[in-house]
């Protein structure tokens, strides 16, 4: 069915004017966007660009920095009170996603810096109740900010602006380095998805020049523009992905038989991420990490029952109107499909409202009933406008499962709130922490 994405960008829109405008301007725009960031899987983008690198070589990094905080979580000190996963899964996420996008070096610390973590997840907490007007009413937001009747607090626009700034020091560090030819050689330091954004732009503008649809807004706003669309990254691939790690793990922790088995699912990998005393981490191959049911069941549990991103995505109908299943609809009309709704289906997914992983297993529902069950599974939305990272998401939180189950057992401390989702464009826990421990698996 062709209907277009109503909404341009992802949930970012206070950086900038250049990023108001990408996101108001004609979805076309977008979809330019999207295609010159050259593929529809970020996970494949390393590779697609002749680069020995790909999600797995940042996750290895990512685990040693990872491990010693679970360590942690479990010695003498922490006994009582265990670690905030939330705010780790957050930290680990961002870490991934910025190394991927920036390369190692100039990406972010977030595990090893847990003071800037906190005082960056203040600041997007703050603001994050107030996207609904500068996202469904920009311009009358922009003019009651001029006439100083903000339609936001105050305190959120402050956070927004110290967002941006920080995202812009990271963009600005990253073009001096380019410029300078101080790039860092090492493989992992390969800025991938800047690259290819970049390199996209520039042949738009050899190629059409002032003819481009993207003139008007990314190439005349070059750096602005480079900056915003890669915030979208960011903030989209986050937040999103350290929620759904939140969430397993506390699923996962209520009980020790699941964790039982998943471990023995995770040792058969050949080689599989069990520590062994003086040895280097060793990571899987992808394909058998990707191909093992029982952590892809889990997985696709949580994002039914918890998705991230639970809310209506809008569209908006073309102008010669077009069929929705029993309805005529008219051009030009806004209409939303949410995750939320259509994973709640009875007819499709018996008891919806309890988490329950044996639903995803071919050992335990026929291949049609298999095949609606994925139909149905919108965690990632679908069509032309769907996530562009739901690849590169699943791989990165199957590794991150994966190495922490391979070797240890959690166990709840304090999971108070984690019943309550909030609603909002993104979906947390009520009080946004988790606290659990973790122990060495015998
Ligand atoms: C569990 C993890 C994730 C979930 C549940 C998720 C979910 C979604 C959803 C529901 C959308 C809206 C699509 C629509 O408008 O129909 C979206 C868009 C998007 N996501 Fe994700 N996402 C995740 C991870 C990521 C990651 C890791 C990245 C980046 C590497 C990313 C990048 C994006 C971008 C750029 C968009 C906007 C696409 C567009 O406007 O065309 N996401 N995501």
């Amino acid at each position: 069915m062709p209907i277009v994405g109503l909404v341009p960008s992802f949930a970012w829109a206070q950086m900038s004017s250049a990023s108001m405008a990408l996101r108001t301007s004609a979805p076309s725009t977008r979809v330019v966007l999207r295609s010159l960031l050259g593929t529809r899987s970020l996970t494949t983008m390393g590779m697609a660009r002749g680069s020995k690198m790909n999600v797995r070589d940042f996750a290895y990094t990512t685990w040693l920095k990872f491990l010693p905080i679970l360590e942690d979580s479990g010695g003498e000190t922490q006994n009582t009170h265990g670690i905030d996963i939330y705010s780790v899964f957050m930290a680990a996420t961002m870490d991934f996603i910025a190394a991927y996008i920036f390369g190692l070096k100039n990406g972010t610390d977030f595990l090893g810096d847990k003071a800037f973590r906190d005082h960056f997840l203040e600041l997007y907490k703050a603001r994050n109740d107030y996207g609904y007007y500068d996202q469904e009413m920009p311009r009358l937001t922009k003019l009651c900010r001029k006439l100083g009747i903000p339609l936001c607090p105050e305190w959120a626009d402050e956070a927004n602006e110290k967002l941006g700034k920080w995202f812009q020091r990271l963009c600005t560090k990253m073009e001096h380095a380019v410029d300078s030819h101080h790039l860092p050689i090492g493989p992992l330091d390969q800025p991938i998805v800047w690259d290819s954004l970049i390199n996209g732009l520039r042949n738009e503008e050899t190629k059409r020049g002032k003819a481009s649809v993207l003139y008007p807004t990314a190439l005349s706003n070059f750096k602005l523009s480079v900056a915003s669309e890669l915030f979208d990254h960011v903030l989209a691939g986050q937040e999103t992905a350290g929620l759904a790690l939140t969430y397993l793990a506390w699923r996962l922790s209520q009980s020790f038989e699941l964790q039982e088995q998943l471990r023995a699912e995770l040792l058969s990998l050949s080689p599989n991420m069990r520590l062994t005393e003086n040895s280097t981490p060793t990571m899987p191959d992808s394909k058998q990490l990707d191909g093992l049911p029982l952590l892809h069941a889990v997985l696709t549990e949580t994002l039914r029952l918890h998705a991230p991103i639970p809310g209506a995505q809008p569209r908006q109908t073309p102008e010669s109107g077009c069929q929705i299943g029993a309805y005529t609809v008219p051009g030009g009309v806004r209409v939303a499909a949410l995750g939320y709704t259509l994973h709640r289906d009875e007819a499709v997914f018996p008891e919806p409202n309890k988490w329950d992983h044996t639903r995803w297993l071919p050992s335990h529902s026929d291949e049609e009933t298999l095949k609606q069950r994925n139909r149905q599974f919108w965690a990632f939305s679908s069509g032309g406008r769907m996530c562009i990272g739901s690849h590169f998401a699943m791989h990165e939180m199957k590794l991150i499962v994966a190495a922490i189950y391979s070797n240890y057992t959690s166990h709840i401390v304090d999971d108070d709130g984690m019943e309550n989702q909030s609603d909002g464009y993104t979906s947390r826990p009520e009080k946004e922490r988790l606290f659990l421990r973790f122990k060495k698996a015998a």
